[in-house]
Parts: structure tokens; sequence; C-alpha cells
């Protein structure tokens, strides 16, 4: 298996950098060779931690005008935040299958503010669940760790999820997050995932561009490459 016809992305996630200094953080990334920013958003409920809301999205987009914003909403009430986050500038509403019983009308509510939309999954929710949903939203999130908390180990066990949506998407945009960085993406990338999100592993490092081309390398090498007419 290996990634399907899309473009490889990489997204760090910001929320183990500095987030005093969020806007330069960010942008550092960018500049880095980031083609997307994943801003975690959670409120205590649906994960056991918090971290931020429209407000701070607003500021940012203030100081970063042109990035994409990849929203992944760890919230228990996503319904409750759609027009917010639209009208703050985000790009992509990530939300979790588990956290809507009315995941219909959530994806018709998020294209209504005009954003894109990403469906997520938490490790112990079976790919099947997201299936009949795969054909009305941009992207699938197979989350790699217990979402709530940066620097997690990566869940090698995931990667049958991936290679399911893979077989049966050539087309979508599948995206990993939790635990990815240069030791686990080989992996990732052979399973099919195309937009990868690294939060410590790019943060942390003293050369954030390296890893970032070097994640990038590795998706580029197992995708699949549309042939000549
Ligand atoms: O959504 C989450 C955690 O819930 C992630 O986006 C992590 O913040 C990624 O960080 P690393 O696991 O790569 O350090
Ligand atoms: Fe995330």
């Amino acid at each position: 298996m290996m990634s399907g016809l899309c473009h490889c992305k990489i997204g760090p996630s910001i929320l183990n950098a500095d987030l005093s200094c969020l806007a330069s953080e960010s942008q550092k990334m960018l500049d880095n060779g980031a083609d997307y920013l994943h801003l975690d958003v959670m409120d205590g409920h649906f994960v056991p931690n918090l971290t931020f809301g429209a407000p701070l999205v607003q500021c940012l987009r203030k100081h970063i005008p042109h990035a994409f914003f990849d929203l992944h909403m760890m919230v228990a009430q996503p319904e409750k935040w759609v027009k917010d986050m639209a009208e703050a500038g985000a790009d992509q509403y990530t939300f979790h299958l588990e956290a809507t019983s009315d995941p219909e009308s959530l994806i018709k509510q998020i294209r209504e503010a005009g954003m894109k939309v990403g469906i997520g999954i938490k490790p112990n929710t079976p790919v099947e669940d997201v299936l009949p949903f795969v054909d009305k939203v941009d992207m699938v999130l197979i989350m790699t760790v217990e979402p709530g908390f940066g620097g997690q180990k990566f869940m090698s066990n995931m990667m049958p999820k991936v290679k399911c949506l893979r077989e049966k998407y050539p087309r979508l945009d599948i995206e990993v997050d939790g635990g990815v960085g240069l030791s686990t993406i080989e992996e990732v990338a052979k399973a099919g995932a195309n937009m990868i999100v690294s939060g410590s592993a790019i943060v942390k490092s003293s050369d954030p561009k390296s890893v970032i081309d070097q994640l990038r390398a590795a998706v580029n090498k197992w995708a699949i490459k549309e042939s000549p007419p």
C-alpha cells in the first residue's frame, strides 16, 4: 500500500510550541516548509485538556493571513463552534465522529459556513464507522494517539485503518496525527497517509526544515504516481 494520487502536505501542530509566541512560532513553521497549520482545539470535556478557541484563531489569522488553518476540534459539541471558527478565519473544520449524533447535518453546517470538512476518529473507533461519510468530506483524520496531548507514543496498530481507506479511496486526503516523526513516518507513508501532522518532532527540533523535508520525502517515496496519458 502507498499514498494515493494526492499531494503530500505537512501540517505542524503548534501545541508543543512556545504558545506565548504563537504567531512567530507558526510563521517559523511556514518559513521552514510547512504546507498548513494544524490547530488543536480542546475543551476539557471531549479530551482531558484545555487549549484555545476562536478568539485566538482570529488573532493568529491577523498575523498569518494566507496559510491554511486546519482546526482539529477535540470538543464535545462541535456544532457549537462552526460559525465562530469560520468567522475567525479557519479554512477546515475537522470534527470527531464520536462527538456528534448527527454527522450529516454537521457536515452541511460546516460547508454552509464556507469551510472544508475533516472528520476524525479516535483509536478505539473502527474505520468502518467513518466509511458512510467519506464521500461527503474533504479529509479523514486517523488519530494515532488518544487525543488530548502532544508528545505521546505513535500507535502502529492504527495503520490498517489508513490502508483500508487508501485502498478504497486513492484520491482521498488522509491525515494522521499523534506521535508522527522521523522514526514513524515510513510506516505512515507505506500505509498511504498523505497529510502528516507532526508536533513535537518538528517543533522541538533544532532544524525543523530538515524534519519537514524528510517527512515529505518519505511520503513522496511511497506515493502512487499518475500514469502518463
Ligand atoms: O491532536 C493532537 C493531540 O491530541 C496532536 O495534534 C498532537 O498535538 C500532535 O503532537 P505530537 O504527537 O506530534 O507531538
Ligand atoms: Fe491534532
